[in-house]
């Protein structure tokens, strides 16, 4: 991708919801049975996808976001450009409030999330975020 997309008309959002609708088919939800999946677009242009992983210790369980961005390091790193999330049903989901607080230290400013209310930047979703800045000369130097 030569110039990252900067407004929502240049995502294409569909081929986002088909992958978010294809990871939620691999999801593990015997407990809430309620599959979601998770997909995003990444800086250099390619896609990555992830579902929520339920665990017989309820609290243990990892949201489609967390394995999404696990995929993002796995597969080579980058910033999230654009986001969505779908349940069973195709319908599309706001990321629970610990996802967004993790998407967000993964995200370009002002990523784009696909919501029922219309497309959201994660700045909208997760205002005055708490984030590695916060920290300041707390923070380590990155590796
Ligand atoms: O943002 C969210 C919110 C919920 N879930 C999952 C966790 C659990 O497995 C199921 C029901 O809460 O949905 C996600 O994957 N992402
Ligand atoms: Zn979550």
């Amino acid at each position: 991708m030569s110039e990252l997309p900067s407004a929502s008309g240049e995502i294409d959002w569909g081929r986002l919801r088909d992958a978010a609708a294809e990871a939620m088919g691999k999801a593990y939800a015997p407990y809430s049975n309620f599959p979601v999946g998770a997909a995003a677009l990444v800086t250099d242009g390619r896609v990555i996808a992830g579902c929520n992983v339920e665990n017989a210790s309820y609290g243990v369980t990892l949201c489609a976001e967390c394995s999404l961005v696990s995929a993002l390091h796995m597969s080579g790193g980058g910033q999230l450009v654009a986001f969505t999330c779908v349940d069973g049903h195709g319908n599309i989901l706001m990321p629970c409030g610990r996802c967004r607080q993790l998407l967000f230290e993964h995200a370009v400013p002002g990523m784009m999330l696909e919501t029922v209310s219309g497309i959201r930047t994660i700045d909208e979703v997760l205002p005055d975020a708490f984030g590695p800045r916060t920290l300041g000369e707390y923070r380590s130097e990155p590796q």
